[in-house]
């Protein structure tokens, strides 16, 4: 279930340049979805590629966070992610590993150079294939870090439709109070939306209190405007979270495609007032990437969607990174990645 992990702070305002303030403790109801309104697809088919690469262009360039705020971000890019490890070769051992530093994320000198000891710094999720939830969910147990489990036949979703569907209630029956859901892309690809609106609406009813991500896998849909129309539907069928990729994808998370993700959510709220999460994930390795789509979420939709119960990142490398740049912030060097317990 998504909400509850612990929250640190975040800049307050929209010009990524204010301190931050306290954190944000609320959580949010589920998406109960709508009907297929294919009208209001017709109406969201005409996407202006090169308007949002050129919003994608200021972003970061007019307002750049300040450096003495820079780590305020990068805990706030700590707090939303979903540390994933979804390797072919992911083994118990290894899973128990992610777990242990999803509890403790950072070094004891980092914490205590950054002034934050007695605060609990932990990402907002961990994220594994079905064998592994069960020893994720032991392993988490009482911490408010969530179990995310990618789900139905990921990366590529092709399996039978009753296959999905069970692997889904598997991962929940094992602990999981997430699930990243994968669509196959042939029915975006073919305009099969009512065929996509009922799979997924399938899905939704299989997650019972568990929240549903849905990954569109944007890298294969070919356009932005296949990219928006999936989005909506995802929406309308109660995705609680609609996702870029599965990292497996030769085409990862984009920020023009994240922008107009991000749109669709708007458009999504305005409509019907419920507050739909994105999570970009697939290459997002480095602090820096994490600080653009932060800015992305703030100048977008606003500080609300800088929380874990709103934005994610599904990310297996990004915090290596991340510890490295806040090392650098308190000594003014780099280390090794190595000196890093996840790289
Ligand atoms: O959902 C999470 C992604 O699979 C992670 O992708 P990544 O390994 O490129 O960070």
């Amino acid at each position: 279930m998504i909400g509850g992990a612990s929250v640190h702070p975040l800049p307050r305002s929209a010009d990524n340049t204010a301190k931050p303030p306290a954190p944000h403790a609320g959580g949010l109801s589920r998406n109960p979805g709508m009907p297929l309104d294919l009208g209001w697809l017709e109406a969201m088919r005409h996407i202006n590629r090169s308007a949002l690469e050129r919003r994608v262009d200021t972003l970061g360039k007019r307002r750049s966070i300040k450096k003495e705020h820079q780590a305020a971000w990068l805990l706030r890019a700590l707090a939303v992610m979903d540390l994933t490890t979804l390797s072919s070769d992911d083994t118990p051992d290894r899973v128990l590993r992610l777990c242990a530093k999803a509890r403790n994320p950072l070094r004891p000198d980092l914490m205590a150079g950054l002034g934050i000891e007695d605060e609990e710094i932990t990402p907002a999720a961990v994220c594994v294939y079905h064998p592994f939830v069960s020893i994720a969910a032991e392993a988490l147990a009482g911490t408010g870090i969530h179990v995310a489990a990618v789900s139905t036949a990921f990366p590529h979703g092709l399996a039978p439709l009753p296959t999905r569907i069970a692997e889904i209630r598997a991962s929940v029956e094992d602990g999981a109070d997430e699930i990243d859901v994968v669509i196959p892309r042939g029915l975006v690809l073919g305009a099969h939306w009512e065929e996509l609106y009922d799979e997924i609406a399938q899905f939704r009813a299989a997650c019972g209190q568990a929240h549903l991500k849905v990954i569109l896998g944007t890298g294969d849909l070919a356009t932005l405007r296949n990219v928006t129309l999936a989005s909506m539907v995802a929406m309308m069928a109660g995705a609680d979270f609609i996702k870029t990729s599965t990292g497996k994808e030769s085409v990862n998370a984009t920020l023009p495609v994240g922008l107009a993700m991000v749109r669709c959510i708007r458009a999504y709220h305005e409509h019907t007032g419920i507050h739909i999460g994105f999570k970009p994930a697939g290459g997002i390795s480095t602090a820096k990437a994490s600080l653009d789509w932060l800015v992305l979420m703030n100048e977008e939709l606003g500080r609300r969607w800088l929380e874990p119960d709103l934005f994610r990142f599904g990310a297996s490398s990004l915090l290596t990174d991340i510890e490295r740049q806040l090392e650098h912030h308190l000594t003014g060097r780099y280390s090794a990645a190595h000196r890093h317990a996840m790289a």
